[in-house]
């Protein structure tokens, strides 16, 4: 048996768009040189070319692909850890360079075979084939070398059972060679579909209940929607579960609002599952790759779930924000709140405030706090959270962050304390040069991509402000992903 089989790796099935990268864009951290072997076997097709090469890994991307070098370049080797020796094909089709794993020759001490065993065809978590103390170390020095200019952070908060923390997932469907109906996860950067019946990292409850809906389609004669085509009904089931409540919704993202026999599909699912509290359609009918669409009706239930993160409740609905893994938030939003430091009778501005967990939280010891946020649903769960948990002295308003504080700065208004947690494209300089004029004491930036993070925070120490501390937290096992808080203070 060759080592790639010991090691689970399934060569060969991926997604061509998944590896195509620039050469020249290439990421060179932590990158040492080191001469790929001749080649062993070259094809041409048409202007393509591809090549077999033996190769070693130097080092990791902040993808957590391998770095190797070959013939004068750096590439990116997908599911290659440093120290290993492989065996890669690369396809070159004019400046792109496209390369595949094909056997790992010397594997190091930090490979374990993954435990789902889609990992290699999903894409959707890309670290399954290290161990978590490779991963630990991985996401640590990935963060301390994003944010060496501003010092050092602390150790990364990890999950003490990296699995099943996704409270929020959606599951596509298709048909298979044999037209039977499939459900599953799209590979990474690709609209292939990959058929599965178990995520690892989404709440298994989530999965079954997705599994009922997929078997339930042929029986009422729901068919899959094909976005090639246009045709069929059903394009997603988005599950959302309270952890800590147990209340569970359940999303039909559908193509058309004609849902014919949907009172006995509705009554035929919440027999399979008395566990689901809400259920509701979503019809998206527009030629997108987003998940949902404007038009929502309720079908059974009250519309939204609750749940409870540290110590509050919180109603959300289907389009508002909620952070995916409580287990690690609660651990996120605790360092977000001492980083603050209220004593009391701060003002505090909690900017893309979602349904106001971070807001409400932080008001039990500030003066006040108002929320900015641009989903109005998510506002209007952040003003009827604020109800639910006797908070007094919260305002949510709905709109865009930048521009927010922006008539905040013109009207000359006052701000102690900023929180902040932008989406992954991070915020923008309306925001950030209100923030200036603002004049707050602190800063806390909770961000979940550190890469824009990190410019935005070069802007604010470029206009007056020092970063203090910094808190890596790893909200998403077996991705590269991290989250990471920072307390940012007036110089
Ligand atoms: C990473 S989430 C954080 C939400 C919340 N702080 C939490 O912890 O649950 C980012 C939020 O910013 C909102 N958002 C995106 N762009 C925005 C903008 N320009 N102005 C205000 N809010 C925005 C999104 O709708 C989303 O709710």
């Amino acid at each position: 048996m060759n080592k790639s089989k010991q090691n689970g790796h399934k060569p060969g099935k991926k997604s061509k768009k998944k590896h195509e990268k620039k050469s020249s864009a290439l990421t060179t951290k932590k990158g040492n040189k080191s001469q790929g072997k001749p080649s062993i076997t070259k094809k041409r097709q048409g202007n393509k070319k591809t090549i077999t090469a033996e190769v070693t890994c130097t080092g990791l991307t902040n993808e957590g692909k391998g770095i190797v070098q070959w013939d004068g370049k750096q590439l990116e080797v997908e599911h290659l850890l440093p120290g290993e020796t492989a065996e890669i094909t690369l396809s070159t089709s004019g400046r792109y360079v496209n390369t595949e794993l094909k056997r790992v020759i010397a594997s190091s001490k930090d490979r374990i075979k993954p435990v789902c065993s889609y990992y290699y065809d999903c894409g959707g978590c890309q670290l399954q084939h290290m161990n978590e103390q490779a991963q630990k170390r991985f996401k640590q020095e990935t963060i301390d070398e994003l944010m060496k200019p501003f010092g050092k952070p602390e150790p990364i908060l990890t999950m003490d059972h990296p699995y099943d923390y996704r409270n929020k997932s959606h599951t596509t469907f298709g048909l298979n060679k044999e037209r039977q109906i499939i459900g599953g996860l799209y590979a990474q950067n690709s609209h292939q579909l990959i058929s599965m019946d178990r995520c690892l990292i989404h709440d298994p409850k989530a999965d079954e209940i997705w599994q009922t809906i997929k078997d339930m389609m042929k029986s009422f004669k729901m068919q899959p929607y094909n976005e090639d085509t246009g045709r069929g009904f059903l394009r997603h089931v988005l599950v959302k579960v309270g952890k800590v409540s147990g209340e569970i919704m359940v999303v039909l993202v559908v193509a058309s609002p004609i849902f014919k026999g949907k009172n006995n599909f509705v009554k035929a699912l919440r027999k399979a599952h008395p566990e689901i509290t809400t259920i509701l359609m979503n019809v998206n009918n527009r030629d997108t790759s987003m998940v949902l669409g404007g038009q929502e009706k309720v079908l059974f239930g009250k519309g939204t779930i609750t749940d409870t993160l540290c110590g509050m409740k919180f109603d959300i609905s289907a389009k508002s924000f909620y952070q995916i893994n409580p287990v690690q938030t609660e651990k996120l939003y605790a360092k977000a709140i001492e980083m603050a430091q209220l004593t009391g009778s701060e003002t505090v501005i909690d900017a893309y405030c979602g349904i106001g967990t971070i807001g409400l939280i932080a008001s039990q010891k500030a003066g006040k706090v108002i929320g900015v946020e641009l989903n109005k649903d998510a506002v209007r769960d952040a003003i009827r959270n604020s109800k639910r948990n006797g908070v007094k002295n919260a305002r949510f308003y709905q709109g865009d962050s930048g521009e927010f504080m922006m008539e905040m700065a013109a009207r000359g208004e006052k701000a102690d304390v900023v929180i902040m947690d932008p989406p992954r494209s991070g915020s923008d300089e309306a925001f950030l040069s209100s923030v200036v004029k603002l004049k707050p004491e602190r800063i806390v930036y909770v961000s979940c991509n550190p890469v824009t993070q990190v410019r935005d925070m070069r802007y604010l120490v470029q206009n007056g402000y020092k970063v203090k501390g910094m808190q890596p937290v790893d909200m998403f096992p077996q991705t590269v992903h991290v989250e990471n808080v920072a307390e940012i203070v007036l110089k």
